[in-house]
This record gives structure tokens, C-alpha cells and sequence, in this order.
């Protein structure tokens, strides 16, 4: 099965996450990157988890997950280490219309986490489809050390050339002659 890739908009949308181990703490640096709206529940918190909750002033609970708690998530994330649970809260999710992702089990990810390096305007994700995340890592890595430290320079400029020329086809053919030379000018750095 493969995955639509699609940026979300995440203003006003709030996501609940469960768990508060090592795999709740990541994918909790991970949505930091675009949002703050987020709230977490855990039965016990690690101190990385404990430490960005604070820094970030999110809000959270310390006691088990109880039906009903999705209410009014837009977007779940399960990092809990119980798979019973985690097919309950899927069930949940169901239920409130929320989207989940599950890390543990894929079949009860409506959306998976992308390995994904962030440069200003510029976001590349990366996604295996759930065969195997650690070269999602790996590729991420090996994208980061290729693509050229101003290319949100190069972005910026682009975007003001946009937002000052008129629409029309001179502007497209502009826009992409600059962009073809600049990827051709980077291939032979
Ligand atoms: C399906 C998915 C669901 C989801 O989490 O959304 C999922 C599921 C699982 N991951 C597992 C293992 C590992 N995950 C990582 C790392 C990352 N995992 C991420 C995403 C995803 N992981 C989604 C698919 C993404 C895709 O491939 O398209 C990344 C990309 C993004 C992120 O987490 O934010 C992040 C890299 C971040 C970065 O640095 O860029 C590493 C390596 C490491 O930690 O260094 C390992 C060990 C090596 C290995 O197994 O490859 C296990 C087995 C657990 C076990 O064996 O017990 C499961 C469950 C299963 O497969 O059943
Ligand atoms: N998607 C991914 O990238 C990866 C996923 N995993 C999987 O993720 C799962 C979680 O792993 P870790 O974070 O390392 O475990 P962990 O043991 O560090 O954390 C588990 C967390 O779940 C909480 N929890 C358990 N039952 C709960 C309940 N009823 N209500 C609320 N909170 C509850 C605990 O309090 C704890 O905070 C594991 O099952 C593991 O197999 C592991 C590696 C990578």
C-alpha cells in the first residue's frame, strides 16, 4: 500500500498524542517543527518527554488513556507500547472522525510519519511506506549533505520575483528558466 504525500495545514488543529516513551518523545520533536497545538497522555513521562512539554507549554495528563479522550483531536498519535490499546483508540478514532497514526502497527495509520529535512520554505519528505524507516533515515541524511546551504536564498528571491511580477506565461517561463539554471548550476558544484 502506498501513501498520498500531502502537506497538512495544521493551524487549528489540535493532536492529541499517548504515550510519553522514546518513540512519543520523537514524534513529538518532529510535529514541534509546525505546531504547538498539541496535548499528551501518558501514564508515565520520560524526562526528554517531560522536559519538552514543559519548554513548550503544552498540556498534558499523567494517568491512563479512557475513551472518549480523542474528542475534539483532529489528529491522533498512539506511541504506547500496548496493541490491544492501540486498536481501541484506532476504534476511537473511528468514532470522532480524528485521523491516527499508530506507531506500532500500520494498519491503524490513516497517515505514516515521513523521515524529513526542513530548510525555510523548502521541506522534503521521505517515505518507504512502512518497509523500511532506517532508510528513510539514511536517504534523509544523505539529501541533507547534497543540497546546497542557500537554497532558501535561492527560495526567498523565487518567491519575491512571484509576488511582484504579473501572472501570465512570461512570468512561468521566467520562473522556470531560473530554476532549471539554478539546479543545473548546483549539479556542477
Ligand atoms: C510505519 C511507520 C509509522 C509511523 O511511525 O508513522 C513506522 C513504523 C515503525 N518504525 C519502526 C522502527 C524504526 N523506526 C525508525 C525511525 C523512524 N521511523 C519513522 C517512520 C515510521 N515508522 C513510519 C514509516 C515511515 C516510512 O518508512 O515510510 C521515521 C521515518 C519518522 C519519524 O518517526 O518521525 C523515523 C526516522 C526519522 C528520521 O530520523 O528522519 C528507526 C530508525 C531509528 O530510530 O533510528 C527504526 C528501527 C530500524 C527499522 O526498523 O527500520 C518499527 C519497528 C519497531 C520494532 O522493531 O520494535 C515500526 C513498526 C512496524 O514496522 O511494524
Ligand atoms: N514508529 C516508530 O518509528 C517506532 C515504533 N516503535 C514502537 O513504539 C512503541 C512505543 O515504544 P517506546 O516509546 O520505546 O516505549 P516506552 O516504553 O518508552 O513508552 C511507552 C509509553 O506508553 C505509555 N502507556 C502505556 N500504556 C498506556 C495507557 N494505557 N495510557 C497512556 N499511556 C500509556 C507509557 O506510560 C509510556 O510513556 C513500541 O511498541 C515500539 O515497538 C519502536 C521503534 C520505532
Amino acid at each position: 500500500m502506498s501513501y498520498f504525500p500531502a502537506f497538512l495545514k495544521l493551524e487549528n488543529k489540535k493532536i492529541l498524542i499517548v504515550g510519553g516513551g522514546v518513540i512519543a518523545y520523537q514524534k513529538l520533536k518532529h510535529l514541534l517543527d509546525f505546531t504547538s497545538e498539541i496535548s499528551v497522555i501518558a501514564l508515565e513521562f520520560s524526562e526528554d518527554m517531560q522536559k519538552a512539554i514543559d519548554d513548550n507549554g503544552l498540556h498534558f495528563e499523567k494517568r491512563g488513556y479512557s475513551k472518549g479522550d480523542i474528542e475534539g483531536f483532529a489528529i491522533v498519535i498512539v506511541a504506547i507500547d500496548d496493541i490491544p490499546l492501540q486498536a481501541e483508540i484506532f476504534k476511537d478514532s473511528r468514532e470522532h472522525g480524528s485521523l491516527c497514526n499508530a506507531v506500532d502497527s500500520v494498519e491503524y495509520c490513516d497517515f505514516i510519519f515521513p523521515s524529513y529535512l526542513k530548510n525555510d520554505d523548502l521541506t522534503i519528505a521521505i517515505s518507504t511506506s512502512g518497509a523500511s524507516p532506517a532508510v528513510a533515515k539514511h536517504l534523509k541524511r544523505y539529501l541533507q549533505e547534497v543540497i546546497p546551504s542557500d537554497i532558501s536564498v535561492f527560495l526567498q528571491e523565487m518567491r519575491e520575483l512571484r509576488e511582484t511580477l504579473p501572472k501570465g506565461r512570461e512570468r512561468m517561463n521566467m520562473l522556470d528558466k531560473k530554476a532549471e539554471e539554478y539546479i543545473k548550476r548546483w549539479r556542477r558544484r
